[in-house]
């Protein structure tokens, strides 16, 4: 599919779009009321009507409880979906809204709320109605951000959430010809004005596309882009597993303590950069408690880890070098050290209060 393509989606491109889906009990459909996810509604609808068998649909909208339309929009979304014979729900986000960082919370209360919504529907699937334009201006601000390859890969078209397959089953459709299919189709739709607030990053980035298409980087380019890094990381991410396995093989060392992660680290020293970060990045996840950590305080981390290992390994000997501890520091809940040629990666003790720590 072309990013000038201004052609409506046929029924049978449709149903390669959806044929991984076929045989699942029941998928819900996320469907904000916008163009895109009208699109996604009306042409999964048409999907299910040309089978015999196959999953049923539940539309979910989620009322963020931010705007004073959205409630409006979920009526008007529960009309269509009635009309296209689908069952329909509208779920609110209640309780306290944060100040800051809203777009994010907002999506994860929502991607909360539609896999609840599936567990109760018995659907396997949320399929939502990301296109390659979304998936453009992804890459584009995880680019701003300075992301590795992991962020570049951008995002997948299946991904886990709560137990549920989320799904993205238009992330190769460009935006253009999902407005031709409803144009064809006859179907009206809503524009979020959001979509063009510039006081959110993705709208101003949005509005950038047209110049950088002008330079020869479109959506067709971003995407691929993605996809091609999404490649790269997949394989980077089993030399992380081989290098688990190659770890645990050459490991002389005592049996691993219960809720420890530990690594000889001269082993350890020899892979590659890209895996050690990785190594670590997993076992920080595994064992801290505070959520990811940043790539930059990981990479600082790896540094400050590397020139220790070093030291240790071509530094004079001391009496008594060998158990000492010549690193201890702590990212995201997780306590990292090093002693006795080992790296051990551990949940870190709960932070003392102020006065409980002052004078230490
Ligand atoms: N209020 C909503 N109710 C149900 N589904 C929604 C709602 N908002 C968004 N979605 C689903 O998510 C898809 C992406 O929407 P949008 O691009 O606005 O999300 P976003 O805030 O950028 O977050 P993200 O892209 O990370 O999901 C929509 O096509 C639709 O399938």
């Amino acid at each position: 599919m072309s990013d000038d393509d201004n052609s409506p989606i046929s029924a049978r491109a449709a149903k390669q779009l959806f044929a991984e889906f076929k045989s699942a009990p029941a998928l819900v459909l996320a469907v904000s009321g916008g163009p895109d996810s009208v699109a996604l509604m009306w042409l999964a609808a048409r999907w299910r009507r040309s089978l015999a068998r196959g999953p049923e649909l539940n539309v979910v909208t989620v009322d963020h409880g931010l705007r004073t339309e959205a409630a409006r929009e979920a009526r008007e979304v529960k009309r269509l979906a009635t009309e296209l014979g689908l069952a329909h729900r509208t779920l609110r986000w209640r309780g306290a809204k944060p100040t800051t960082g809203l777009p994010a919370a907002a999506r994860e209360a929502r991607y909360r709320l539609l896999a609840q919504a599936a567990r109760s529907a018995g659907a396997s699937h949320v399929l939502t109605a990301h296109t390659r334009d979304d998936q453009a201006e992804t890459l584009l601000m995880r680019l701003l951000r300075g992301s590795g390859i992991a962020g570049l890969s951008a995002m997948a078209r299946l991904s886990m959430r709560d137990g549920i397959v989320l799904a993205r089953p238009l992330l190769d459709v460009p935006k253009s010809q999902l407005i031709a299919t409803l144009k064809r189709a006859r179907i009206g739709f809503v524009e979020d004005p959001t979509n063009r607030d510039a006081s959110f990053t993705r709208p101003r980035l949005r509005a950038l596309l047209p110049q950088l298409a002008a330079e020869g980087g479109d959506i067709r380019t971003f995407a691929r882009l993605s996809a091609r890094l999404a490649r790269a990381n997949a394989a980077v991410e089993v030399l992380t597993d081989g290098a688990e396995r190659f770890l645990r093989l050459r490991d002389r060392g005592p049996a691993p303590q219960p809720g420890v992660r530990s690594f000889e680290a001269s082993s350890f020293a020899s892979l590659p950069e890209e895996v050690r970060l990785r190594l670590l990045l997993r076992a920080i996840n595994a064992h801290g408690h505070e959520g990811p950590p940043e790539l930059g305080k990981v990479e600082a981390l790896l540094a400050a880890l590397d020139q220790a290992v070093e030291l240790s390994m071509t530094g004079r000997p001391r009496i008594g070098a060998n158990d000492r501890t010549l690193l201890k520091q702590t990212l995201a809940g997780a306590l990292i050290s090093l002693a006795g040629g080992r790296i051990h990666i551990a949940p870190a003790p709960a932070r003392r209060s102020k006065a409980g720590s002052r004078g230490e």
